[in-house]
């Protein structure tokens, strides 16, 4: 099986507006698929179907084979099918340790049923360290996530996904508001993520980010799927000349 995700037709409204008019789109195992397009062109909105914040209004998803209920589809079964997504804010709680961070929701329990948090803290060294190679100063698991900066942040939250081993990750914005260094590290992440044989969708507007690390475009105009481009017969120059055409309404 090939196809990680298959989305045909998926519809939604909030309200009079139609965010999405019926999309159509496969992220394939193993590749790393951009979703680009203007403000308001329904890319947040479709993230959030597929992570299972919002249930479409119709229209089939399959994750890994399997199709969604919406009446069953929220965040907890979607990470169960091994959807998992990285926000750019949302991801960490601040004030947390980093050891609390990966493993809030799901932790490792002892023998007798309570949280066993020095296991805990001895896997989040390893992950930090070995899985993800983040060894900065800071990058102990005792840490709080606030002294984090916006790089190690997002490898925080791709490292939790990693150790978890969830096979789709949606990425939305990962690189947005990050210096140069800190972005490139991001980027190495998802490049990463690509290797170890993980399907990721990458939310962005950075285009020379996108890019880099994205085997597809998807192009989405007014909740539609306008175009889909592969990276290896698309200039960073035509991709961005595309994409202006749809914004003019040219496409
Ligand atoms: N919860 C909501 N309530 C009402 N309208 C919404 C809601 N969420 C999204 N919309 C509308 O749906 C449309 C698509 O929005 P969406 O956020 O998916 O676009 P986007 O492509 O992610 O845009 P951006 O790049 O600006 O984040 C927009 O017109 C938006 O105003």
């Amino acid at each position: 099986m090939e196809t990680a995700v298959r989305m045909r037709g998926i519809t939604k409204s909030f309200g009079p507006v139609r965010a999405l008019e019926g999309v159509d789109l496969d992220l394939r195992r193993g590749e790393v698929l951009a979703l680009l397009g203007d403000n308001g062109a329904g890319k947040s909105t479709l993230v959030k179907i597929l992570s299972g914040v919002h249930p479409a209004d119709g229209g089939v998803l399959e994750i890994q084979g399997q199709p969604v209920d919406w009446r069953r589809h929220d965040v907890a079964s979607a990470r169960l099918r091994g959807v998992e997504t990285v926000h750019q804010e949302r991801s960490i709680g601040e004030k947390q340790p980093l050891w609390r961070n990966v493993f809030v929701g799901r932790h490792l329990k002892n023998s007798l049923g309570f949280i066993d948090a020095r296991r805990e803290r001895e896997e989040t060294k390893r992950l930090l360290s070995d899985v993800i190679g983040l060894k900065g100063a800071g990058m102990h698991p005792d840490a709080r996530a606030a002294t984090l900066s916006g790089g190690e942040r997002q490898g925080l939250a791709i490292a939790r996904a990693l150790y978890f081993r969830a096979p789709i990750l949606v990425l939305d914005e990962p690189t947005t508001a990050l210096g140069a260094g800190e972005a490139e590290q991001v980027l190495s992440f998802v490049e990463r993520l690509r290797e170890e044989g993980h399907s990721c969708l990458l939310v962005s507007h950075e285009l020379h980010h996108v890019h880099r690390v994205a085997d597809r475009f998807a192009l989405l105009e007014r909740g539609r799927v306008a175009e889909v481009l592969e990276r290896s017969r698309t200039s960073l120059s035509a991709l961005a000349d595309r994409l202006l055409l749809g914004s003019r309404g040219g496409a």
